[in-house]
This record gives structure tokens, C-alpha cells and sequence, in this order.
């Protein structure tokens, strides 16, 4: 295996392969991913369901080997580094499995000291939000309670790495927040990350750049506006009127039940063209809505194999000063 050459990326993967089972019934999870989360990034790995998203992180986290391609992290090796990788990382699994018989004080002292220079209890619980919980037993917390006790074991010995696989599922919006704070908090002290996610909010808000994942390959790369770039705005109305056919910059022209959508490529002239056709005719257009392309588009053409990059990958670049916010 070669040393990362570029030091750049806190992970690095080149043409990782993981299948499941061999002979007749061997199925291929991950099929050659290549993948950069630069230092002092926030990345987001997306994908559809069974796209191969843990599959992936298994490899990098070192829980699993690959069936083929190179891995570094820290520009270490994930398998044969791990112990070394262990104190410079903090991960956070979908489920943590503590006992529910400890309370929240006691689970993090237990942790702590599992960890090299691990920060203080009470420091975490008040990072964490949680120094009213710290006496009650763990199996009597809410779910998003859980999963910041999760997350205060993730982030004790201060990591460089910061794995979190999907950190807010099962948390409230106010919450949630809280989650992102804390976690643009990590990229801001100079630490990297890592999330998996299913709200593509999180990751459009959160996130420097996104990887999505679709089948098990990497079919979209890059920072969220640079992905959503090249896909359609969208215009919404309710009317009884129809729609003129000759309104600019329209490409494509949806009828959902009584509303009416219009796909365009300039969003600003055909809502102007709308607009002006609508005043003329003295047509009402109820519950107008007008937006640029967002990530949801893009996912959606994904997943439901509309995207062309889905049968030719394709990695959008973007201006340097765009990948790091
Ligand atoms: N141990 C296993 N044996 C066989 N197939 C598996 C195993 N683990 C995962 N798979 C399959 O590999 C594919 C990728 O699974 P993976 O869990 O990596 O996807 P994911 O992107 O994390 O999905 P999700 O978003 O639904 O959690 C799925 O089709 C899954 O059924």
C-alpha cells in the first residue's frame, strides 16, 4: 500500500471495493470509491438507501478491511495503524450499546478512562447540555439525550478526526442545532469531519463538500452550490388559466394535480415573463413559489435515476476559496 501523497486529506481513498459473501451469493457493497475530506473540512457522505455509505465508513473507521483499493486516514493505514488511529480519532456509530443501569456521569467516566488526555466530565457534560441529566440513569434519557452522551464520548480526547454517523437522527430541531453548533464548532478549533446523513439540510448547511453516493459509487462531488449548479429552478402556481408556451428559459413544464410546474434554466426571466403574462390577463397564481435549484433536486434526480452522473460519474469543481468556507 502507497503513503497518501497528499497531505491535504485527512482521509484519502482511492478505488476502495467491499463485497459481502462469496461464490453465487458475494455482493458488491462498494464498487471502486475514491474519496478526499480535506483537513479542517466538514464532509458530508450522502447517499440513497443501501448506496453503501457505512459500508464505507466501516473501512475507513478500520471496523472492516476492504476487499480492494488503498485507505489512509491521517496518513495512516485504518487496519494496521488502528491503535495509533484510535487516539486521533473519535468516532460515532449509529448505536453506542452503553449499559442503561450507569448514569450519564458514570458512563462518561468510564469512557474517560478508555481515553489518552481525555477533557474533564463536567467539562462535556456543559458542552454537551447535559449537567442536569448527569445523575439519571442512562436507559430513563430521551433519545436525543442518548445521543449526546453519544457524542461527548466521541469528542473527550479532543480528535483531529471527527467520524459521526448520522449525529442527529432522532433529535428534535432545537437540538439538531445544537448538534450543528457544536459540530462547526470542531471544523472552527481545526479539527476534521467526517457525518453520514439523511437531512439534506444538515448537510447543505453544515457542509464544505459533499460526496453522494449512489449503488455503491461516488456519483457527485463537490461543494453544495457547485452540485445544485446546472440543475433547474423551479416556479410553482395553482391556476385556472393554463400556462403561455412561450415563457423564457422554461424547459419543462410539470402538472401535479391542479398545480402547475415550471423547470427553468433562468429562474429570474421567467418569473419576470410569468408575472408580466399574469398582470396582462389578470390571472390569479395562488401559492406562487419560486426557488433556486437545491440539493433535494439533485438527490431526487438521483435517486430515481433521472441524474445522468448516475450511469457516468462526474466530480464538479469549484473554486478553491469555495471548498472551505
Ligand atoms: N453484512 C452484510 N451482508 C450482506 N450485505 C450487506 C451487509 N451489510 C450491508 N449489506 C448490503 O450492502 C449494501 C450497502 O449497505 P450500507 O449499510 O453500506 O448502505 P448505507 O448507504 O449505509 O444505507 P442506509 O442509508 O440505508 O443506512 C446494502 O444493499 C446492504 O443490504
Amino acid at each position: 500500500m502507497t503513503n497518501n501523497p497528499d497531505s491535504t486529506s485527512a482521509v484519502w481513498v482511492r478505488g476502495l471495493r467491499r463485497t459481502y459473501g462469496q461464490g453465487a451469493s458475494a455482493y458488491e457493497a462498494v464498487r471502486g470509491v475514491d474519496l478526499d475530506v480535506p483537513v479542517g473540512s466538514i464532509t458530508a457522505l450522502l447517499g440513497t438507501n443501501g448506496a453503501g455509505k457505512t459500508s464505507t465508513l466501516e473501512v475507513i473507521e478500520g471496523l472492516a478491511p476492504a476487499t480492494a483499493g488503498e485507505i489512509r486516514v491521517l496518513g495512516l493505514d485504518p487496519v494496521a495503524d488502528r491503535a495509533a488511529l484510535r487516539r486521533r480519532t473519535g468516532v460515532l456509530l449509529q448505536r453506542s450499546g452503553f449499559s442503561g443501569d450507569l448514569t450519564v456521569r458514570e458512563t462518561l467516566r468510564m469512557w474517560s478512562a478508555t481515553v489518552t488526555s481525555p477533557r474533564s466530565v463536567d467539562e462535556m457534560l456543559a458542552l454537551l447540555s447535559l449537567e442536569q441529566r448527569a445523575d439519571v440513569r442512562m436507559l430513563a434519557l430521551s433519545g436525543g439525550e442518548t445521543r449526546r452522551v453519544d457524542l461527548a464520548c466521541t469528542l473527550m480526547g479532543s480528535p483531529e478526526l471527527v467520524i459521526l454517523d448520522e449525529p442527529t437522527t432522532g433529535l428534535d430541531p432545537e437540538s439538531r442545532r445544537e448538534v450543528w453548533r457544536l459540530v462547526s464548532g470542531l471544523r472552527d478549533g481545526g479539527a476534521t469531519v467526517l457525518i453520514t446523513t439523511h437531512y439534506l439540510e444538515e448537510a447543505e448547511t453544515l457542509s464544505d463538500r459533499l460526496e453522494i453516493m449512489h449503488a455503491g459509487q461516488i456519483v457527485r462531488s463537490g461543494t453544495p452550490t457547485a452540485i445544485a449548479a446546472g440543475h433547474p429552478s423551479k416556479i410553482s402556481f395553482v391556476s385556472a388559466a393554463g400556462v403561455p408556451e412561450d415563457l423564457a428559459g422554461v424547459r419543462r413544464v410539470v402538472h401535479e394535480r391542479d398545480r402547475t410546474t415550471l423547470e427553468t434554466d433562468a429562474l429570474q426571466t421567467s418569473l419576470s415573463d410569468l408575472l408580466a403574462w399574469a398582470a396582462h390577463n389578470r390571472v390569479e397564481l395562488d401559492g406562487l413559489d419560486a426557488r433556486s435549484p437545491s440539493l433535494e433536486t439533485v438527490f431526487l434526480s438521483i435517486a430515481d435515476g433521472r441524474d445522468p452522473a448516475v450511469s457516468a460519474p462526474q466530480d464538479i469543481e469549484t473554486p478553491k476559496e469555495g471548498a472551505l468556507r
